[in-house]
């Protein structure tokens, strides 16, 4: 088998990530573009062009969590956070000592609910991750058992600050709280229970 690498992480994320960035740039520009359909096709067939070239060699499903040879994940597939994929945006999730989390993320038109304002259900998507990263240990994955999601407020679309932390630990449950704000104040709370399923460490 052929020998992976040590610096893999960097070297995939070195070659994707800007195809990624590339990639979400097109899906704003896609969105909020005032062109003429001439050049809608043109670039139409240019971007068809590109998924050939790309669909040349692929994984055979998902992307799934890979691993580099020193143990490092990759999940780069992820909705939320994934380096490869273009409609994260993506989440760059901050860890404290006390094992609180934080972000701080710029949402565009890509993410639009209500105009001008962020989807509810992308605010859900975020407050999951953030939750789920709090009450998540190494070792103990703990998969969403229950989130609820209280909209306080509108949240603009912009720039967006979540934290979430673990309230209490009950067996195999873990409780996390959080919420997303920005300038305007807060916005989105959450509350969870994180599950660690039967039969995992
Ligand atoms: C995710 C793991 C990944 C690890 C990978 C490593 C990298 C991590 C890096 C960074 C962190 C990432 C963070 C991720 C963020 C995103 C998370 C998601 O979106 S997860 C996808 C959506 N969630 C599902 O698809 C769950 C589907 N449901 C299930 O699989 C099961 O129902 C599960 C595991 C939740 C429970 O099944 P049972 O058979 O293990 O548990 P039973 O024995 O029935 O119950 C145990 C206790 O839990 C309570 N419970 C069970 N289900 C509950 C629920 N849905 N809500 C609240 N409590 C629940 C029960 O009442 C019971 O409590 P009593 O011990 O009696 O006090």
């Amino acid at each position: 088998m052929e020998e992976r690498p040590v610096d893999e992480f960097d070297y995939g994320r070195a070659v994707y990530e800007p195809l990624t960035q590339s990639v979400r740039q097109l899906i704003d520009a896609t969105i909020r573009t005032e062109v003429g359909e001439d050049t809608v096709a043109k670039v139409q067939a240019l971007v068809d062009e590109g998924a050939r070239l790309l669909s040349e060699r692929l994984v055979p499903e998902s992307f799934g969590v890979q691993y580099t040879r020193d143990g490092r994940g990759m999940p780069w597939g992820n909705a939320i956070i994934g380096l490869r994929n273009p409609i994260a945006p993506p989440l760059v999730i901050e860890r404290n000592r006390d094992g609180s989390v934080w972000c701080d993320v710029e949402l565009g038109a890509a993410y639009e609910g209500p105009p001008g304002c962020l989807h509810g259900g992308i605010s859900a998507l975020i407050l999951d991750q953030l939750l789920g990263a709090t009450a998540h240990r190494p070792a103990q994955p703990a998969f969403t058992g229950t989130l609820t999601v209280r909209y306080q407020r509108p949240t603009r679309l912009g720039r967006v600050h979540g934290e979430a932390r673990v309230v209490r630990h009950d067996g195999v449950k873990t409780y996390a709280v959080g919420h997303l704000e920005n300038g305007e104040g807060i916005m989105v709370v959450a509350e969870g229970v994180f599950v660690r399923p039967a039969g995992r460490a």
